[in-house]
């Protein structure tokens, strides 16, 4: 795994070896200054030395102190360094892989875990690359070199320390593989968590209406219980095998002091020796140690870097093409499909089944059908969220599939039900669609789009803020500003899903006459639940159970007596509280 992430995050790589060179310099240095320290020592208290004879020696020892130092911090430095750039490299990839995976991914996945992974899961990763991986190496390299230094001055010590040192890795390794399964569970607690405050504050206008947001509060208290409950023991194996470490260390540092005296007071080892191997021993085990204490760090951030992985695994729903056409012949467009099947990854039944029609240049058709009929599957596949199973769609006889999405979806302005606006002035949100656009540019597709009388209203007219999801307009505003943005973009072919719930006349008026603007100057695909729009529109499809069950001018299906679309349009006009049987008259 540590590969697969340092694969994603090459500028990582450089930094992570820099502080793992420091880590062993810093040792080397340990070592010298150690030694000295013991000469030093030996030279003072035994030999009597004065200053003068050991103040080369010491000198030599603040240097090293100094160059130590040094190299500490450029240890901590790169460390701190690579673990920063895994984290913003790793969130950068795994939202540009998650644009790439389109709405579908989003939809299907729950949103608040998805947060919960960018967010939190790559500050945990940052742990695991800058403290854990280094530490991981060190505690391999350490005790291997420093055993290889102590054994040519003491061979009982480097036996002994060979027998305990195994101990704690072995001891760590147990009690991680137990606590591993216990972090995966609170990571995902705090994933469900994330995702349901997200739901909750998403759905606050439901849950009031249905008064469930007191049960909404006390599911959340549960979950957040749970995920106290769950962090709670992780930091108590934490804690235990953190403790067992101390006293296991502790003990064989003991072990090996006892032996260390006995064979002093024996004569048997010279004091210098005995004192440098006394000083290097805590150094043999702290590497170990030390990994113990970041060890449940770095499992947290294993757990979140699997589920990063696995993101990053996902394919897209679409291919790119390998001859790629990079542009379209010219505007106007005309769309085929040809016997389109598709299905969704999860699903058995096809969404749409053998689906032919042809959307001529200029020309306008409304989209019908009951729910579920498989409206929003073609526009998903007109807009290449998702990919055809068989057939084809030509776009000017050009098959669709030879064009890169995002090049194809220049050429495509949609307008859907509940159009999202981000934080930030209407001005910014309609010229998303035309980032180059002028203000004057701005204004005008506004104008067209029956947008700007409502505009000038607002306290700061096209510089109002308009908030999160355009929280603070209607449905018919919203509609209109997303009109603006297709207006601004003049995109060949626009797919427009109406708005079902029913607008004020006003509004209602100020779109059709938009939309009657907008048709003179592309191909229009309108997801149609208003009866005014349908009888407009020079073609209809019916859909039905993803089939296309209907085609043909409004007018000459509602002639056929038994025609679905004449059925559906006698229903709408039923629910919309028109005279039965008028059906004919009213459109
Ligand atoms: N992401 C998905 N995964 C699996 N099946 C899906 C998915 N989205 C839609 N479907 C299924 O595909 C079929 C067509 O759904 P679609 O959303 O295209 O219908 P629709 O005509 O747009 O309905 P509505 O008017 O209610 O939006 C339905 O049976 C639906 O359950």
């Amino acid at each position: 795994m540590e590969k697969q992430i340092l694969h994603y995050c090459t500028a990582a790589r450089w930094p992570l070896a820099l502080s793992v060179l420091a880590g062993l310099l810093a040792l080397l240095a340990t070592v010298g200054q150690m030694a000295l320290l013991s000469w030093v020592i030996a030279r003072v208290f035994l030999g009597h030395a004065d200053l003068q004879q050991v103040g080369l020696a010491l000198a030599v020892l603040l240097v090293i102190i100094g160059l130590r130092a040094g190299l500490v911090w450029l240890r901590e430095f790169s460390a701190r360094r690579a673990g920063n750039r895994v984290k913003s490299e790793l969130r950068r990839r795994l939202f540009e892989h998650l644009l790439l995976l389109g709405p579908l991914f989003v939809r299907g996945e729950r949103s608040g875990e998805l947060i919960a992974t960018l967010n939190e899961g790559c500050e945990r990763l940052e742990t695991y690359v800058a403290r854990y991986l280094p530490q991981a190496v060190w505690s391999l390299v350490i005790p291997l070199l420093l055993l290889v230094i102590i054994w040519p001055l003491d061979h009982l010590s480097a036996i002994l320390l060979l027998i305990t040192g195994p101990v704690i890795p072995v001891l760590m390794i147990a009690v991680g593989s137990y606590s591993q399964k216990h972090i995966q569970r609170q990571w995902a607690t705090l994933a469900r968590l994330s995702a349901h405050f997200l739901d909750t504050i998403q759905g606050l206008v439901t849950l009031h209406l249905f008064g469930r947001s007191g049960a909404q509060e006390a599911h959340v208290a549960r979950l957040s219980d749970e995920y106290r409950r769950r962090t709670l023991r992780v930091l108590r194996y934490a804690f235990l095998s953190g403790a067992v470490l101390e006293f296991m260390t502790m003990l064989a540092i003991g072990l090996i002091a006892v032996f260390l005296g006995v064979r002093l007071i024996n004569r048997e080892l010279p004091f210098e020796q005995a004192f440098l191997v006394l000083l290097l021993i805590p150094e043999f085990y702290r590497p170990l140690r030390e990994l113990g204490t970041q060890y449940h760090a770095g499992m947290e951030g294993r757990v979140a870097a699997q589920r990063m992985l696995e993101i990053l695994a996902s394919l897209p729903p679409v291919r790119e093409p390998r001859e790629a056409s990079r542009s379209l012949p010219a505007a106007p467009l005309t769309l085929t499909c040809e016997q389109v099947t598709c299905r969704y990854p999860d699903s058995e039944r096809p969404a749409l089944h053998n689906v032919s029609f042809t959307l001529s240049a200029g020309s306008c058709t409304a989209l019908v059908g009951r729910s579920g009929a498989g409206k929003s599957t073609l526009v998903n596949l007109l807009l290449r969220f998702m990919e055809v199973e068989s057939g084809a769609i030509l776009v000017n006889g050009l098959p669709l599939d030879r064009l890169p999405a995002d090049l194809w979806r220049e050429y495509v302005a949609l307008v859907p039900q509940r159009p999202y606006l981000f934080s930030g002035s209407v001005r910014d949100n309609i010229r998303l669609a035309r980032p180059g656009a002028s203000d004057e540019e701005v204004e005008r597709a506004a104008e067209l789009a029956g947008a700007a009388d409502f505009i000038r209203e607002l306290p700061a007219g096209y510089d109002t803020e308009v908030g999160e999801q355009g929280l603070r307009l209607s449905a018919g505003q919203l509609q209109r500003l997303a009109l603006a943005r297709a207006f601004l973009k003049q995109a060949p072919l626009l797919i427009l899903d109406e708005p079902s719930s029913s607008l004020d006349p006003e509004s209602e008026a100020l779109l059709s006459a938009a939309l009657a603007r907008l048709r003179r100057q592309c191909t229009v695909l309108v997801i149609a639940h208003r009866l005014n729009t349908v009888a407009a529109a020079d073609q209809v499809l019916v859909l039905d159970g993803g089939r296309l069950i209907e085609s043909g001018p409004p007018a000459a299906l509602l002639q056929q007596p038994t025609s679905a679309y004449a059925q559906l349009m006698t229903a709408r006009l039923q629910e919309a509280g028109a005279v039965p049987g008028k059906e004919a008259e009213a459109l």
